[in-house]
């Protein structure tokens, strides 16, 4: 387990990380998401030792990372790919590590394996691909067998099979009882891979929670309708009360617990015939946007919209009380 309690660094006037506490747990993969310039890396870097902080601290399973003996063997990190020195051989950089952490030299061919560079072991690493540079980073963290893996935007320049292979090794890892602590930009992968997730912006932390929970919080989640008798079931809609959001595209957007339900009891008792009725599950992209939308530092302006969010529903609205827009 990993215990941050009260960690700030400040650099100048900047206030990277700001006071920020949370445990990352063994036996599941906890997400550790922020927009750009949040204090992810700054915190990983101070887990890691590699950063004094200004205020509070980390205990790696109750201890300093400093009075690790041999600190590979507890905690693997994949920080900085390109660590590495390239002019060494994957194995011999790999062989350097083991020596320093009296790891065994076996763990070394062990791990290549794992990643998937056995057949380059020989080769100078400066001579990998950016793919091949995170395998290696990541056989590094692997090296030392540790019950606490930290990896910092590992599926940076895999291609999609070494996406779905990362995802694998996270989730088996994981599932092996160790603790997987990851950031990552991207939100497709990051929904497929934590179970919980840590989320900062702008130093501080926003929320630590179960990946659906954060989603069901952060977002909203409704019942698409199609059908093509379209007027009738407008009118139904604004009958029964039922608030229903008209899209571009021809269908509804219907918002509540248990709208499928009702809306598919209507549609029967109405003789309308359906051909979509779906409820829709907001994505992990969306939530996390609509949480960090205040604690985005570095804002692109969306040259075709301007104004306009993804969010907003399009269309009016009918339903109980919206006479103006009702039919009849
Ligand atoms: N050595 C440093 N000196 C001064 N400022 C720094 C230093 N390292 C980080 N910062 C600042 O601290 C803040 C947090 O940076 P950090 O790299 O931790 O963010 P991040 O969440 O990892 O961002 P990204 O997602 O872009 O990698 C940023 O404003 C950054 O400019």
């Amino acid at each position: 387990m990993i215990e941050v309690e009260g960690l700030t660094k400040r650099y100048g006037a900047k206030l990277a990380v700001d006071d920020v506490s949370f445990q990352v747990r063994p036996g599941r993969v906890t997400g550790f998401l922020g927009p750009n310039g949040a204090g992810k890396s700054t915190t990983m870097r101070m887990m890691l030792d590699l950063d004094a902080p200004t205020a509070g601290r980390v205990r790696i399973d109750g201890r300093r990372y400093r009075d690790l003996d041999e600190p590979l063997t507890y905690m693997g990190a994949l920080l900085d790919a390109k660590a590495m020195n390239g002019g060494r051989s994957a194995y011999n950089n790999l062989l350097c590590l083991a020596q320093s952490n009296r790891i065994p030299r076996h763990r070394v061919g062990e791990v290549l394996d794992t990643v998937g560079l056995g057949a380059v072991a020989g080769k100078k690493s400066k001579g990998f691909s950016l793919g091949m540079g995170q395998r290696l980073g990541i056989a590094s963290a692997l090296l030392g067998d540790p019950r606490i893996l930290m990896f910092d935007e590992p599926v940076n320049g895999l291609d999609p099979e070494g996406i779905h292979w990362i995802r694998n090794l996270m989730k088996s890892l994981a599932a092996q009882g160790r603790t997987v602590f990851v950031s990552s930009h991207l939100m497709s992968e990051m929904a497929l891979t934590a179970d919980h997730l840590i989320v900062i912006g702008q130093g501080r932390l926003l929320a630590d929670t179960s990946m659906a929970d954060f989603i069901a919080e952060n977002s909203r989640s409704f019942v698409r309708v199609r059908s093509p008798q379209h007027e009738q079931l407008k009118d139904a809609f604004h009958r029964a009360g039922l608030t229903a959001v008209e899209v571009g595209d021809g269908s509804f957007e219907v918002e509540g617990p248990d709208a499928a339900k009702e809306i598919g009891e209507l549609a029967a008792q109405s003789g309308i015939t359906l051909y979509e009725l779906s409820p829709q599950r907001a994505s992990l992209e969306e939530a996390f946007m609509q949480m960090t939308a205040g604690a985005v530092e570095y804002h692109a302006h969306n040259l075709n919209e301007p104004g306009q969010t993804a969010a907003a529903p399009a269309g009016p609205q009918w339903g109980r009380g919206d006479g103006a827009n009702g039919k009849g």
